[in-house]
């Protein structure tokens, strides 16, 4: 049979990988899909260069729509990135009875409901496994593999670019601002870097997670988004010493009715925040660009995916996954086809993504406070009144703190779960008492057990 053609948009870190990989594995790759996936036309605005990348029998263009007017592609690979052209770039190519292979999680996350719609109306297929965690094949597994389950909770290390960045700044005590350029030049940061360190490129991730295991449409915009700026290595110091490490979670929560039999669930917790993880936890020892994504499920218990979550082979490798799949389904019956989002789209849910207010957590609590007797007692009654109990303090002397003779110290305190809005009402009260010196430092605490 012809070999299946294909058209790469973007061939710059993943692109380039993936044009590599493809010509590498070529004969592998067609003995699993049964048919040859060729690359046959590249479109980027940087022509010499993708020429210099492919060279003869491939042709180049600088115009992405002389690929989606070309006939013969039948599947269309976006690696250009972000909300703008690449939107509509995708919506062109479905409309032109092209299927997608996407790594764009900023698309999706934010235009998924629309992009899936227009695939399905069309009968082709939009194929993403790249744009979660990049290499690990994780919504093949929420989708496919898990698909008995009813999903409890995701907790995932889902941004390379910043877990490496607090690995460098823990490990080797080096800066925010060095770790964030050698990340950018090792090709895991996006092209505006901001989306990974304030969460954003997280939280995309995230969110489509959360459709794909709770049938839910992406909903990007109720997610809680906070990323690594406001960290400070004292309280990465301090969460060490009480047997923790903080990383950046992001998390798909189902919250269920308290009390409630059965099914029942009032909602989805969709949040991304720096977040204090059991070090003894495999999760917590995942280091450097590594990305690791822990599923709960009801009949399989817990499952763990770990590997690397950016990159450019990493990454293409699940481009290429997903051009298979797309190439074996090619001619298969568009109604036996899995569903973009895992559930039928006529069979989704309405559970709502809960404000932040409603979620259900524990914390990591420091308050700088003035070294005299009583304070203490007077936090702890506070949060005693409000039904918070306390799992763990910590007290640094002044000489730790401040230098000798200094006359403040640091108390850190554990809690168990309690809901964020009653946290934030006690953090106002605590904040207000006239021995809490500075701003309380608040992290939220997960013990994925
Ligand atoms: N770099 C990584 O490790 C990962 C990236 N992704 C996603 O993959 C996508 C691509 O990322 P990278 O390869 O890192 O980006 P990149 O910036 O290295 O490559 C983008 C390429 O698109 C080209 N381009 C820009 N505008 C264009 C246009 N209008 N027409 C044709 N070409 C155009 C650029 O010249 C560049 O070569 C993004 O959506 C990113 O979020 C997903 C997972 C991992
Ligand atoms: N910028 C992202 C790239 C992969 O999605 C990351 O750092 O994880
Ligand atoms: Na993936």
């Amino acid at each position: 049979m012809k070999p299946i053609q294909v058209g790469l948009l973007g061939i710059g870190t993943v692109g380039s990988g993936t044009f590599e990989v493809l010509r590498r594995n070529q004969e592998e790759i067609r003995r699993r899909a049964g048919r040859g996936i060729q690359i046959t036309m590249v479109a980027d605005l940087d022509v010499a260069r993708a020429r210099a990348i492919v060279g003869e029998g491939v042709t180049v263009v600088g115009d992405a729509r002389e690929v989606i007017a070309n006939p013969e592609i039948d599947i269309v690979i976006e690696l250009i990135g972000g909300y703008g052209i690449a939107k509509a770039l995708v919506m062109e190519a479905i409309a032109a009875g092209k299927h997608v292979v996407t790594a764009n999680k900023a698309l999706l996350a934010v235009h998924g409901t629309e992009i899936f719609a227009a695939a399905s109306q069309r009968g082709v297929m939009v194929a993403f496994e790249a744009a979660v965690a990049g290499g690990i094949p994780i919504i093949k597994a929420l989708r496919e593999g898990l698909t008995a389950n009813r999903i409890q909770w995701i907790a995932g290390i889902i941004n390379g670019t910043t877990n490496f960045i607090l690995s460098e700044m823990r490990g080797k005590g080096l800066d925010f601002d060095v770790v964030l350029k050698e990340a950018q030049r090792l090709g895991y940061a996006e092209a505006d870097p901001t989306f990974d360190i304030e969460g954003v490129d997280a939280a995309h991730k995230a969110t489509i997670m959360s459709a794909i295991a709770f049938g839910i449409p992406v909903q990007f915009d109720k997610a809680h988004v906070e990323g690594i700026t406001k960290l400070s290595a004292i309280d990465i110091r301090y969460a060490e010493q009480l047997g923790y490490r903080i990383k950046l979670l992001g998390i798909a929560k189902r919250r269920p009715r308290p009390n409630a039999a059965g099914d029942a669930a009032v909602g989805i917790e969709l949040r991304v925040h720096p977040s204090l993880v059991p070090s003894k936890r495999l999760i917590a020892n995942v280091e450097g660009a590594m990305n690791a994504v822990v599923v709960q499920g009801d009949a399989v218990g817990t499952t763990l995916y770990y590997g690397k979550g950016a990159g450019s082979e990493p990454t293409a490798s699940a481009v290429i996954a997903d051009l298979v799949d797309v190439t074996r389904l090619h001619t298969a019956d568009p109604h036996h086809r899995v569903p973009h989002l895992a559930f039928q789209p006529d069979a989704m849910s309405d559970l709502p993504v809960l404000p932040m207010s409603e979620v259900v957590t524990s914390y990591y609590l420091r308050l700088r406070v003035a070294d005299q007797a009583g304070v203490l007692a007077q936090v702890t009654g506070l949060l005693a009144g409000r039904g918070i109990s306390i799992d763990a303090v910590l007290q640094r002397e002044a000489d730790e703190v401040g230098g000798e003779g200094a006359t403040s110290t640091d108390l850190i305190i554990l809690t168990h779960d309690t809901r964020e809005g009653t946290m934030n009402e006690v953090l106002e009260q605590l904040q207000a008492l006239p021995s809490v010196l500075a701003p309380i430092v608040r992290i939220r605490k997960e013990e994925l057990n």
